[in-house]
């Protein structure tokens, strides 16, 4: 297989999945990796649990960004693959071990063969939560090696591999976070009416909350909003005093974020009333929308097209999210997904991307980078 060495660099991230700015092991495989490489035109800065990595070019006139996130997720891997999470409980279940692999490849192969131009290789944390891009750019590593534009990709498991998909303009929606606590009044199971009941008013809430897509937001505009998880109660005859949803809010606008958390609220302190209760929202991190540049992005699905043995999707706007949004606000660039064919989707105990993928996207970008280098 091509690119073998990098299916062995996958497989070893693969079994070490971390959370978001706990990636220790994750950055310390990462050094000793790049460590190995020439080092005459490299530069490493260590930043929090990611890095920065520079390749300075032979006569740069442009720096060119490409970001790869590193974190992985709280979910317990079922794929029975020989090389799954050695970490109990968490997997890379969105493919950011695929992500690094790929950074990997392309910075291995510039660090062999230097074009003209610099390049910066971001190895992000904590893109699932609680976002590393915003942090990272307020960094002084950041701003000291601000790429011209930036590169990024996304695993995609409903395509098949050979495949890229891209828009421009907006791909990802913007998201929020959503924490509600609610606090009643505990008590025995026998006698309700001398308790406040929080896994009842919270089964409301979940059901209430559904109506605001289907009755807040326009049919012809889009929103998401989804309860990942609910905690409450102690045991099978005891009330529950306290109940907690953790759920997420997308949206394809700032102004239908603002109507549904608007609705969100009103619809909280509908059930304060209705179950005598008191409850708090925290918005937790909120991350803008993948505003894909049209010029760049138009120009890569060309020369994608042309220039290599890819298929290339002009796609539909997904309702994922990620933090990489925050860098296209300042950097103009894009994000593609890259087909990896798994049966099971992204978050999914289950996901097993296709390897085939990696080498394709180390040849699709090496090429790329390699022709973007050649402009003056
Ligand atoms: C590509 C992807 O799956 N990204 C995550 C980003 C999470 C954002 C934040 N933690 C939230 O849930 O709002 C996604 O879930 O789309």
């Amino acid at each position: 297989m091509k690119h073998e060495q990098f299916v062995k660099i996958r497989r070893d991230l693969h079994q070490i999945p971390e959370l978001g700015f706990q990636e220790v092991k994750t950055q310390k495989y990462l050094l000793e990796y790049l460590q190995q490489l020439p080092q005459d035109f490299l530069e490493i800065k260590s930043w929090k649990t990611g890095l920065f990595v520079k390749v300075h070019g032979k006569n740069p006139s442009q720096t060119i960004g490409y970001r790869a996130d590193i974190d992985g997720l709280p979910i317990t891997e079922e794929t029975g693959l020989s090389f799954c999470s050695k970490h109990e409980g968490y997997m890379h279940a969105c493919g950011h071990d695929i992500h690094m692999t790929i950074a990997l490849g392309v910075l291995t192969h510039f660090a062999k063969n230097r074009v003209d131009d610099d390049l910066v290789f971001l190895f992000q944390p904590a893109e699932e939560g609680p976002g590393g891009a915003l942090p990272m750019m307020a960094s002084d590593e950041f701003k000291a090696w601000k790429p011209d534009f930036m590169v990024a990709l996304h695993i995609a498991p409903e395509y098949p591999v050979g495949t890229i998909a891209t828009r421009e303009g907006i791909l990802f929606a913007n998201t929020s976070e959503l924490f509600i606590d609610l606090h009643g009044k505990g008590g025995h199971a026998a006698f309700p009416h001398e308790t406040k009941d929080m896994i009842v008013a919270a089964s409301f809430l979940v059901t209430q909350l559904q109506s605001i897509v289907s009755r807040n937001v326009d049919p012809l505009d889009s929103g998401v909003i989804t309860i990942g998880k609910i905690t409450g109660g102690t045991v099978q005859n005891i009330i529950a005093e306290k109940a907690r949803l953790e759920g997420t809010i997308r949206t394809l606008s700032d102004d239908t974020m603002k109507i549904m958390k608007k609705r969100i609220e009103a619809i909280v302190a509908g059930i304060e009333t209705s179950f005598d209760c008191k409850a708090t929202i925290d918005y937790g991190a909120n991350y803008r929308q993948v505003d894909n540049d049209p010029t760049l992005t138009r120009e890569f699905m060309t020369f994608a097209e042309k220039e290599t043995n890819m298929k290339v999707i002009d796609c539909n706007k997904a309702m994922t999210g990620e933090d990489y949004g925050y860098f296209l606000s300042e950097v103009p660039g894009f994000m593609f997904w890259l087909g990896v064919a798994s049966e099971h989707g992204l978050h999914h105990a289950k996901l097993n991307p296709n390897e085939n993928a990696i080498g394709e996207a180390i040849d699709l970008l090496t090429a790329y980078i390699t022709e973007k280098s050649k402009e003056k």
